[in-house]
């Protein structure tokens, strides 16, 4: 089996492979501060939990974008596991991951698996928008070249700014409003932050189909993924495993 974990700065989703299945997912809150004996607690709960032993884990792969855990997390596997695990980047994922950009060093290894699943999963030319923390789009071109792509706040990270500087703003369930012309406070501003999350990718995916010359499939993922995808013009799919998917292909690769 293989452990892929996927550390965002919201959650940290682990993920538990036979194969190419996926047998068991969870999703977890992040927490900065966490130790490495903690998550091997947790994972260790997580594993008694659906009957999983950490003997039949052979290999594992992390991808953090939260540099304060990404050792904590790589002691937590080697001790529950007993596997060093690949640590996900630009250069680890070398030979499935070909990158037309300055400094491949500094892309997220989150986006760098998003984009290694898109390519293989879907072909190429492939745009992933993953709704996190951030809201971040990766773009492969159609020779499967990552080009780049585009960061922007989250749909929670939008709204937390919007209560905390709005002294009279209520705080809302993010979901879309029947229409977009709000009757309420509450509506107005699910108007504001779905739809407009909706049309803020739907315009980006636009402009970047107009910088290449040609359009593509558009693969979502993410926490908010299902709930704002079906709202988009643009996305094609939603594939909510698309990161664990590019663990999984790596480590392969780097086993072969
Ligand atoms: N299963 C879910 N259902 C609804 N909303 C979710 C779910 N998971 C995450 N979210 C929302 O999506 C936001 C960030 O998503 P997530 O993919 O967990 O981010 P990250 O990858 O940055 O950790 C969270 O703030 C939360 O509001
Ligand atoms: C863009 C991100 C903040 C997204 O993180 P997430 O929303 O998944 O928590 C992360 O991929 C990151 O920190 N990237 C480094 C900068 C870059 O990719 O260029
Ligand atoms: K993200």
């Amino acid at each position: 089996m293989l452990l892929a974990i996927d550390i965002g700065n919201t959650h940290t989703v682990i993920g538990v492979y036979a194969g190419e299945s996926l047998e068991s997912m969870w999703r977890i809150a992040t927490s900065r501060t966490a130790t490495a004996d903690e998550l091997r607690v947790a994972l260790s709960s997580l594993f008694s939990l659906e009957s999983l032993a950490f003997e039949d884990v052979r290999a594992g792969a992390v991808a953090s974008v939260v540099p304060s855990l990404t050792q904590a997390w790589v002691r937590a596997v080697e001790d529950a596991a007993g596997a060093t695990p690949l640590v996900c980047s630009a250069k680890t994922a070398e030979g499935l991951f070909d990158a037309d950009y300055p400094r491949p060093a500094e892309i997220g290894a989150d986006r760098v698996a998003d984009a290694v699943a898109a390519r293989v999963l879907y072909g190429a030319p492939v745009v992933v928008v993953d709704f996190g923390t951030a809201t971040n789009i990766e773009v492969v071109d159609s020779e499967g070249r990552f080009r780049g792509g585009v960061i922007a706040p989250g749909v929670q990270t939008s709204a937390n700014a919007l209560f905390s500087h709005g002294a009279r703003l209520p705080v809302i369930d993010l979901v879309v409003p029947p229409k977009v012309i709000g009757t309420s406070t509450v509506e107005a501003i699910q108007a504001g932050i779905m739809l407009g999350e909706a049309d803020r990718v739907d315009g980006l995916v636009r402009r970047i189909f107009a910088q290449l010359g040609y359009e593509a499939p558009v693969i979502a993922t993410g926490g908010l993924a299902p709930v704002v995808a079906p709202h988009s013009s643009t996305i094609t799919a939603v594939n909510s495993e698309l990161t664990l998917e590019g663990l999984r292909l790596i480590a392969a690769r780097a086993e072969a």
